[in-house]
């Protein structure tokens, strides 16, 4: 026996569940009217050097729908929906809703669950998988938002594990692939369909550096690229969602069998000589092959249908597949189905010792790579300078 946990069991290690007094949901935010947009975008881009001319092609997208991104809305809805799910359950914990780039802030979330007398929150973040922008960045900025609330060692924040694999989010986005090929079949497009699963770009360094640095406890390497059939590089965030887009094509292959598939990336922005994740969704559409009778389009690396949705995949790539005169289904994210909420609600079970004394509810995963680890070691997805994170370990 060492005193020392090996850097392998610590970055894996399961916390012991603990009791909570509150859940915060914590999203990305979004403008609500034209004249947020600007300030919103600039909230976005603080100190990263996006140029003037991509804010002005981003405040375009916004503009286009009044200014307003649907992404608060949704998560009002998400949240009124768990709150229903936590009231069937008789779990008795409020939730909060905060956001890293618009109001209402983090800041202002941890001042208001603080006032109304809680200590102890379980973090509910809306991004599935694991990377700087979909993890790490929530941790730091809920970081800097209690130091900013002058709440520092008033409140622990705690964080459920990123969910990519638990059946609350894949079985809504089996459904929705589903659906999207029958919708194909009714249509007479599906004798040659191709599933496509859109997610974000990211610059291939952050990718490099997402998750944790270690192996997984059964011994899954860090992928770091070159040759290993189920991954094509692009570390832990690549993985996960190939993960999920296989399993996902592995269980609609009763009704929908060897229908071809890819991993598609969209939304890049910064400088153009920086590596990001490829192909594009537009160039991957540009490119299939002429005998493709129609396509799904599965936005997997999103939880409900925002801005990037909105824009990116239903006005830009639907109309690229209508250039090539190519039938296409955009399926829907997970949103607020039922499964998804309840979901998350198990997520918070796993974590959360009810004064009921029953026990914590199991860890549950549907790909090999999970259940992904409750907290973060150090170095994870830190690919610049370290700032101060909640959820990690110490
Ligand atoms: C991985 C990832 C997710 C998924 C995880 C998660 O959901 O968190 C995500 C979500 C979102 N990204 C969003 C919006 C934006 N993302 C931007 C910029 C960037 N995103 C990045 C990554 C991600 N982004 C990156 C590496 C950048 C480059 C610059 C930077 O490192 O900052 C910019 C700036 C302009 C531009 O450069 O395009 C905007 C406006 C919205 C809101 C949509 C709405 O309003 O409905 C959502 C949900
Ligand atoms: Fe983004």
């Amino acid at each position: 026996m060492t005193d020392t946990l090996p850097p392998l069991a610590a970055a894996s290690r399961t916390v012991d569940p603990a009791t909570y007094d509150c859940i915060l949901l914590a999203g990305f935010g979004g403008p609500e009217g034209q004249d947020d947009v600007i300030p919103y975008l600039r909230n976005v881009t603080r100190g990263r050097g996006v140029p003037d001319e991509r804010l002005e092609e981003v405040a375009h997208h916004y503009r286009h729908f009044g200014g307003i991104s649907p992404i608060n809305q949704q998560n009002r809805d998400l949240k009124a929906a768990l709150e229903a799910e936590i009231e069937k359950r008789g779990l008795g914990l409020p939730i909060y809703w905060g956001n890293r780039f618009w109001e209402p802030y983090f800041t202002d979330a941890l001042k208001e669950l603080h006032a109304d007398g809680h200590r102890r929150v379980l973090v509910l973040v809306t991004t599935a998988f694991s990377s700087y922008s979909g993890c790490r960045a929530y941790r730091e900025d809920l970081a800097t938002a209690l130091e900013e609330a002058g709440l520092t060692g008033e409140l622990v924040l705690d964080k459920v594990r990123q969910y990519f694999d638990h059946p609350g989010f894949v079985e809504p986005n089996v459904d929705a692939v589903r659906g999207g090929l029958r919708e194909l079949a009714e249509r007479g497009d599906g004798a040659s369909a191709h599933v496509m699963f859109a997610t974000h770009s990211i610059p291939s360094s952050a990718a490099d550096v997402s998750g944790p640095r270690e192996a997984l406890p059964d011994g899954t390497p860090v992928p770091t690229g070159g040759g290993e059939e189920w991954h094509e590089g692009g570390g832990w965030y690549v993985a996960q969602q190939r993960a999920v887009a296989a399993l996902i094509m592995d269980r609609v292959s009763d009704e929908f069998p060897d229908v071809p598939w890819s991993l598609v990336f969209q939304s890049r922005s910064g400088d153009p000589r920086v590596p990001w994740l490829e192909p594009d969704i537009n160039l991957a559409i540009e490119a299939l092959p002429e005998s493709t009778t129609g396509l799904v389009i599965s936005p997997v690396g999103f939880v409900s249908d925002h801005m990037e949705v909105a824009w990116d995949l239903d006005n830009e790539a639907l109309e690229t597949c209508e250039e090539r005169g190519l039938s296409a289904v955009r399926v829907p994210t997970v949103g607020v189905d039922p499964a998804f909420v309840a979901g998350l609600i198990d997520l918070v079970e796993e974590r959360h010792v009810a004064g009921d004394g029953e026990a914590p509810r199991d860890r549950v995963a549907l790909t090999s790579l999970g259940p992904w680890q409750d907290v973060c070691p150090t170095d994870c997805c830190l690919g610049r300078a370290a700032k101060p994170t909640i959820a990690s370990a110490e």
